[in-house]
């Protein structure tokens, strides 16, 4: 592939590896996004659109986004603020995976129980902007002195080692089932923020040609993100009971009702979120709802 084959085509930045990287994959393939990596090249064409995938490291994608060197780009939400580009990209979409917190955390059996304990010492993380952001309000809540404030160093990984090897006395780091954080010794103590993988696109965009093509691609990974968050619920109820069943399963805009020969009885097909779906069921079940089945969506456009 040679740069002038790039010409003309939305570049769209996506993770190369880490935890955001096989999802962005099952998301090109949703959105029908199709693709040949050839020796895990980092650059690569798209064989149905007129795009071309760029995988970046996961952190590199906010700037390169912000700048406009790259029209689209999935990354995390706690990323692009440790670059500082919220101003320079518009987070297009919520993605609803890639859910962590970036907490500050201490030795859970050692001296120091809140961040005020933690102000003024040494905090290692591989976030030192937001780290450094977050402990400036502390410090300068305390009103501690130049040479009293707290230290934050930067790590590239593994910063949850950073006490136990008498680098840090806390440390800020994302945590999600905290797995990690419990295996080090550590407890949280405060949280900085929460993140998501976001669909990113510069607010300043260089190609303003490729707009049609950047809400064509939002509109297929919105499907394919609400396909992921959605199922089909369908069940038979009495007629009578359709102003309850209604309430439990309204739909995104209005359940489906159709008659059945049964002219007491209707069936009833309506869109719901996964996460809530068994109480959903069971409060169905309460008003007399039968034949319940749950569906799963390959796709979607809503
Ligand atoms: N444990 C986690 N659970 C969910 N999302 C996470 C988790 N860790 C990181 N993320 C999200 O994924 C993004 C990339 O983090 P990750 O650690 O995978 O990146 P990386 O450093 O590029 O990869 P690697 O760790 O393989 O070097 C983070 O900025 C965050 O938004
Ligand atoms: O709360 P948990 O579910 O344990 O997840 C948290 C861990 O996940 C991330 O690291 P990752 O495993 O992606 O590797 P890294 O340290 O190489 O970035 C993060 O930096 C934490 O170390």
């Amino acid at each position: 592939m040679n740069l002038e084959s790039l010409d003309g085509r939305l570049l769209f930045a996506i993770p190369k590896k880490g935890r955001l990287h096989e999802k962005c994959l099952s998301i090109l393939a949703g959105a029908d996004i199709q693709f040949r990596r050839h020796n895990r090249l980092d650059v690569c064409l798209v064989q149905n659109h007129p795009i071309a995938l760029v995988f970046l490291p996961a952190s590199d994608i906010p700037s390169f986004v912000g700048k406009g060197n790259v029209d689209l780009g999935i990354t995390g939400h706690d990323v692009i603020l440790e670059a500082t580009m919220q101003d320079h990209v518009t987070e297009v979409l919520r993605l609803g995976f890639g859910k962590c917190a970036l907490q500050v955390q201490v030795p859970e059996s050692g001296s120091i129980k809140t961040v005020d304990d933690l102000a003024g010492k040494r905090v290692v993380t591989s976030f030192e902007v937001l780290a450094g952001e977050y402990f400036d309000a502390i410090d300068s809540r305390l009103q501690l002195p130049g040479d009293k404030k707290t230290r934050i160093e930067y790590v590239g990984g593994s910063v949850e080692a950073a006490c136990a090897l008498g680098l840090a006395d806390g440390i800020v780091d994302l945590v999600e089932s905290g797995d990690t954080m419990r295996a080090a010794g550590l407890h949280a103590i405060a949280t900085v923020l929460d993140s998501e993988a976001v669909l990113i696109k510069s607010s300043v965009p260089k190609h303003t040609n490729l707009t049609p093509l950047i809400e064509l691609i939002t509109r297929r990974v919105a499907g394919v993100i609400a396909a992921n968050k959605y199922v089909i619920c369908q069940y038979n109820i009495s007629r009578t009971q359709l102003p309850a069943a209604t309430s439990i399963t309204p739909g995104r805009r209005a359940p489906t009702v159709s008659p059945l020969e049964d002219g007491d009885w209707v069936a009833i097909s309506s869109m719901v979120e996964k996460g809530k779906i068994a109480p959903i069921m069971d409060k169905l079940v309460s008003i007399g709802a039968e034949d319940i089945m749950i569906f799963n969506l390959d796709n979607c456009r809503v």
